[in-house]
């Protein structure tokens, strides 16, 4: 394709093109001044700020840390005010809707149901609240005429013991809005198969899961997370460059894993900011994603954390196009990927793939074809 039918996007054509999210923390995506309303109703004192363009920015800059543990510190505060059903229900439902405002037309969030008991809620009460919370956001969402679908997958914290128990809890509400099991939390020092009866059981029932590896420790956690636990997806799984090599003559060689993630057309759940943030990848422009890219492995784009990374879906692309050159049609890939990857079944992605996607990154790449342009608007006359 000539580069004239794939101009760089602008930033507003990015918003509106429908965007896949498969990797999405709900506690790290809540809006500031919600944390400071919820704050004020629980009365949880703790909090940094208490306005709430400075309290984005501190989440922001405290999860600037270039360390996952400590990045992961600031969570104690938004999981703080996520712990009544009221709490559970805004936060979802705000979720739905500023995702859909960003043009994303599917998404799979997380969250611990474990870390949201502190007040006596119950584990299948945490689910049904977030649930309903997604579902009046997929509603208030349509009334203001976008649509989403939002799926929850439960994550289990790998420091903790409670994976099965979680496990089980995804199987019994996999009809009923919760599409897939994951594990999260500090990588080091915590490998996948310590739950491995947890991933065992969910193979055993036929349910998915993707598992957090590669983010903050490199190849083994892969490999374990793949060869003995059997993940479905990899969240980051950016450390599988480390088994890519790139000869001076620019010739690319893949290790026995890296051949595996790629030839088994393994999803990868890129996170761009967020790697920035702990320290996984040092610039946009150096991130594994546009390797990852150009060798054609399943990558998708995620926003990790849209409050500690100040980040939305558009804005990961903006900084990927600024970085790579990306177009339109990379942006389709991309979602396309994601659409592929999801959690749902088949015939419902297959449908989202050529009823919604497609269509819609058709009708953006044919804008340039209605622009106004000095050739086309006006008389000869009126040009001389
Ligand atoms: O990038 C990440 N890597 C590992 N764990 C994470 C990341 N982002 C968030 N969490 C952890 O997942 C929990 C449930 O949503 C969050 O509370 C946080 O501790
Ligand atoms: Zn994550």
């Amino acid at each position: 394709m000539t580069s004239q039918t794939t101009p760089a996007p602008a930033p507003e054509q990015i918003r509106r093109a429908p965007k896949v999210l498969l990797h999405d923390h709900l506690d790290g995506g809540l809006r500031p001044g919600t944390i400071i309303d919820l704050a004020r109703e629980v009365g949880y004192e703790a909090l940094p700020e208490t306005e709430a363009d400075k309290l984005g920015v501190w989440f922001r800059e405290a999860a600037d840390s270039g360390s996952l543990p400590r990045y992961l510190e600031t969570f104690a505060h938004t999981c703080a005010v996520m712990q009544t059903k009221e709490a559970l229900f805004r936060v979802a439902a705000e979720c739905a809707q500023d995702l859909a405002e960003d043009g994303v037309v599917y998404a799979e969030i997380r969250y611990a149901p474990e870390q949201h008991l502190e007040k006596g809620l119950t584990l299948e009460e945490v689910v049904e609240a977030v649930n309903a919370g997604f579902r009046e956001g997929e509603r208030r969402a349509k009334e203001s005429g976008h649509r989403i679908r939002v799926g929850a997958l439960l994550t289990a914290m790998r420091h903790a013991a409670r994976a099965l128990e979680i496990a089980e809890l995804a199987n019994r509400y996999r009809d009923f809005g919760v599409v897939g099991f994951d594990i999260a939390g500090a990588e080091a020092g915590f490998p996948p198969t310590r739950h491995l009866d947890a991933f065992e059981y969910l193979k055993r029932e036929n349910n998915h899961f993707t598992i957090h590896a590669g983010e903050a420790f490199g190849l083994p956690s892969i490999w374990q997370a793949l060869q003995w636990c059997g993940a479905d997806r990899l969240g980051h799984g950016v450390r599988i460059i480390d088994d890519i090599q790139i000869a001076d003559d620019g010739t690319v060689e893949l290790g026995r894993l890296a051949s595996y993630v790629r030839d088994k057309r393994i999803p990868l759940e890129m996170c761009p900011t967020s790697n920035l943030q702990t320290g996984a990848a040092t610039s946009y422009a150096e991130h594994p994603i546009g390797l990852l890219r150009r060798l054609h492995f399943r990558a998708t784009v995620n926003t990790d954390n849209r409050l500690m990374s100040g980040t939305s879906m558009s804005r990961e692309f903006e900084h990927l196009v600024g970085a790579f050159g990306y177009t339109l049609d990379d942006m389709q890939w991309f979602t396309v990927n994601a659409m592929k990857s999801a959690f749902i079944p088949f015939d419902e992605r297959l449908a989202m793939i050529n009823d919604v996607i497609k269509p819609g990154y058709a009708e953006l790449k044919s804008e340039w074809l209605f622009q106004q342009t000095a050739s086309t608007r006006g008389s000869v006359a009126s040009a001389s």
